[in-house]
């Protein structure tokens, strides 16, 4: 753990209860996320990512450990609290877009301002839309747009508030190889030119060599951790272990 982390976990364990018995997901997961970084989360099915990803972003509460983010003790905040540290910290990015159907670009991107209570400044959604090259389509409804074009959106949407951290899980999952690069290196490029901190959740090694950083869970452990140039190569080989062993 270092101080410049936006994001820090300490010994974070998270539990679920079935009728049939308890499922261990997170089991005691120690790490940070550096402000001005790009982490991927990978691990074979079932290992916790999305729990990791979800208890990280305040989603969730974990049955034991810490959570802070940008300073906070998630478990000093009540359910309000934590809203409201959501809205105002914390963007998100989903593999299905999540935009609300019946609003434009425009409207969908400003709806964590009016959420937040915030002023709307229209020339900033303008901006944030023109930042993922969506400034002409502004008055389009999701309907009108690709699959890529809406993540476009999204990730203009979960910049709005200018939060301390984006949380994506499997961003490019719907996407098509070219629209998977295109949202890639628009995640890129927001960490190198602004400094933005990017956490993402994927189950596809190239995805994940965008990243400067790959952890690596089996069975809600951390037991891995890639840093620097990230290769694709290096981690489907990790994977394929990790995936082999889990048999
Ligand atoms: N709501 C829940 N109730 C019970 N068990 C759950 C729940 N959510 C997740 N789990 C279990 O917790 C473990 C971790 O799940 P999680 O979804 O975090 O894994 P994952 O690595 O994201 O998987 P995948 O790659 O398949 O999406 C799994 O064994 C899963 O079955």
């Amino acid at each position: 753990m270092e101080p410049a982390d936006i994001v820090q976990l300490w010994s974070v364990r998270k539990t679920y209860r079935t009728a049939a018995h308890d499922v261990t997901a997170l089991d005691g997961v120690t790490t940070g996320f550096r402000a001005g970084t790009f982490t991927a989360v990978m691990g074979p099915s079932g290992s916790g990512k999305s729990t990791l990803l979800h208890c990280a972003a305040g989603l969730d509460r974990p049955v034991a450990g810490k959570i802070v983010i940008d300073g906070v003790d998630l478990a000093t905040l009540d359910e309000n609290g934590l809203t409201m540290l959501r809205r105002e910290r914390v963007g998100f990015v989903f593999q299905a877009f999540n935009l609300v159907s019946a609003l434009t670009a425009e409207q969908n991107v400003s709806l964590p301002l009016r959420l937040a209570g915030r002023a709307i400044a229209p020339a900033e959604v303008r901006a944030a839309l023109a930042e993922v090259n969506m400034g002409d389509r502004a008055g389009h409804r999701p309907s009108r747009l690709s699959g890529g074009e809406q993540q476009r959106v999204a990730i203009a949407r979960a910049l709005i508030t200018r939060p301390a951290v984006v949380f994506a899980d499997e961003p490019t999952g719907a996407l098509d190889i070219k629209a998977s690069r295109g949202v890639l290196g628009l995640l890129r490029g927001l960490v190198d030119g602004q400094g933005q901190t990017v956490v993402m959740v994927t189950h596809d090694p190239v995805v994940a060599a965008y990243a400067d950083r790959v952890l690596f869970l089996a069975d809600g452990r951390l037991v891995e951790e890639f840093t620097g140039d990230v290769d694709a190569e290096s981690v489907a080989a990790r994977m394929a272990g990790l995936e082999s062993s889990a048999c």
